[in-house]
């Protein structure tokens, strides 16, 4: 039987010198898998590889996977950063100086909202350094069609940065997930003690956002130079990024299929984890 992993047990750092990026990354690394799997995490305030994934890192480590969480600069332990491009391509010459400082020369990639932004931008600029992609509640297929932008959630998140209070916070996190109840007062705290102890990103992001309001740009029209095998898994209840965001990946990269959760918001790993990493492990092993 697999040993528990954690936070603290896992975490690393590695200095990155990546084009115009020099700067200290955090990340996590767990398991020693011929296979490594990248997770990313969204952009919500307090956000970081082990809070998005903790209830997936041991399956997929128990599955023979090694799994690196990688915090993106301006997020938890990695460094500071005011962004004024686009932070999806930022996030991916970012990945691109950790693999290359971990020697990986493929990996797969899930990522989680902001995180699939990332994902795609990072297999736009290096196609053949991805095995392939889980996509989740982001990607940038463009705007939503049905839903007023931004969204309901995504307005909660960025007044969570501008005014970080637990007030906030729980706003926020109530929108995130389908069922509200699930949201424990330790989960609040934690998420809280993260966000406050990171003044810096909170100020950083409210000056990225005034700078370019457009930080993930629409990534659509390149989708069609994606080959590889992508799942896509949206929640049926997402409020941040809407579902039909999700089909239009589906409809412009080469190789996508798509589940949809009901009962389910932007947080399909957490609130439906045991599917979640069923469902994964089996797209990634066929
Ligand atoms: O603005 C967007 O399109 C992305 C929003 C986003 O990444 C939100 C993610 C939130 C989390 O996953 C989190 O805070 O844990």
């Amino acid at each position: 039987m697999t040993a528990t992993l954690t936070e603290a047990a896992t975490s690393r750092f590695m200095r990155i010198s990546e084009g115009d990026i020099d700067a200290q990354i955090h990340y996590n690394d767990a398991g020693e898998g011929a296979e490594t799997v990248v997770m990313l995490h969204g952009s919500g305030p307090g956000a970081s590889g082990w809070a998005n994934f903790h209830r997936n890192v041991d399956a997929f480590v128990a599955a023979g996977y090694r799994v690196v969480l990688m915090d993106c600069l301006g997020w938890s332990k990695s460094d500071p950063v005011v962004c004024t491009g686009s932070r999806s391509d930022l996030n991916a010459r970012t990945l691109k100086g950790l693999l290359d400082g971990l020697k990986l020369d493929k990996v797969h990639i899930v990522g989680n909202s902001m995180g699939g932004h990332s994902a795609v931008a990072f297999a736009l600029a290096n196609p053949a350094r991805v095995g392939k992609l889980v996509l989740m509640g982001g990607g940038t297929g463009g705007p939503s069609q049905f839903v007023p932008m931004p969204t309901e959630g995504i307005k909660l998140l960025q007044g969570l940065y501008r005014e970080p209070t637990i007030e906030n916070l729980k706003k926020m996190m109530n929108v995130f997930v389908f069922d509200a109840s699930s949201l424990t007062e330790e989960l609040f705290q934690a998420r809280l003690d993260n966000m406050l102890a990171r003044r810096d990103h909170l100020d950083n992001f409210v000056k990225s956002l005034a700078a370019n309001p457009k930080q993930f740009p629409d990534q659509g029209p390149r989708l069609g130079e994606i080959p590889v095998p992508a799942l896509v898994i949206w929640g049926r209840d997402d409020r941040f990024v809407p579902l039909d965001t999700g089909l239009r990946l589906v409809w412009g990269m080469q190789n996508a299929e798509m589940h949809i959760f009901n009962r389910c918001g932007h947080w399909a790993q957490w609130e439906h984890a045991d599917k979640f990493n069923r469902m994964v492990l089996d797209f990634l092993a066929h």
